[in-house]
């Protein structure tokens, strides 16, 4: 069996790959993740690859797995929050609304990449400011993107989810495992 990499510093990319049962040694590619003007899909797919081949330029030998995660609101893209003010933007606008996160993977082994992206649309219940500014005070909002986490408190603002729940927390899994079953195996 080749050796797995995940290129990332995402704590939740790395609980969701042990969950799906793989083993794999954990490198942060330390990418710039400063986005560019073309489509947030295009982003997300271009910062995954980024993140993938920057490890893997070092690893050749092995497979490398790197993703990237946008929530878009009324078409802006919303990255991880600076500070408390644009986590209490960003939660604003998300409130009372629906909104979709994109989550790009890309996956290379043996010179190969696949890059695929799946989207998750996400309904938020009204959150008035006091509230929102409390769950800013919890500190989960720093290193999420569209400052919340679902898989936290962050989950008491949802309403509803159409599609993959691991999407939104960081990594798709349906296509992640199988993909990653037919590379390793
Ligand atoms: C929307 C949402 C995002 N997130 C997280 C997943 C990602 O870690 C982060 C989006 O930022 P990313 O840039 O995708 O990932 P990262 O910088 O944390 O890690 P790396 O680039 O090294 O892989 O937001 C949640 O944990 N829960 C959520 O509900």
């Amino acid at each position: 069996m080749k050796l797995l990499i995940l290129a990332s510093s995402s704590k939740r990319r790395v609980d969701i790959l042990r969950m799906l049962g793989f083993k794999f040694l954990v490198i942060p590619s330390g990418v710039d993740e400063s986005v560019s003007e073309c489509s947030p899909i295009l982003i997300a797919r271009r910062l995954a690859f980024k993140k993938s081949f920057t490890v893997w330029k070092d690893y050749k030998y092995a497979t490398v797995i790197g993703a990237d995660t946008l929530v878009v609101a009324d078409g802006k893209v919303l990255g991880k929050p600076k500070d408390a003010e644009q986590a209490l933007q960003m939660l604003r606008a998300l409130s009372g609304r629906w909104h979709s996160v994109i989550t790009a993977v890309c996956i290379i082994s043996t010179g190969k990449r696949i890059v695929f992206h799946d989207i998750a649309r996400v309904k938020f219940r009204h959150i008035e400011d006091k509230e929102l500014k409390e769950y800013i005070q919890t500190s989960e909002p720093w290193d999420k993107a569209g400052a919340y986490a679902v898989q936290g408190f962050g989950a008491t603002f949802v309403e509803k989810i159409v599609g993959d729940f691991y999407t939104v927390m960081g990594l798709p899994v349906g296509k992640t495992y199988k993909l990653l079953k037919d590379v390793l195996d």
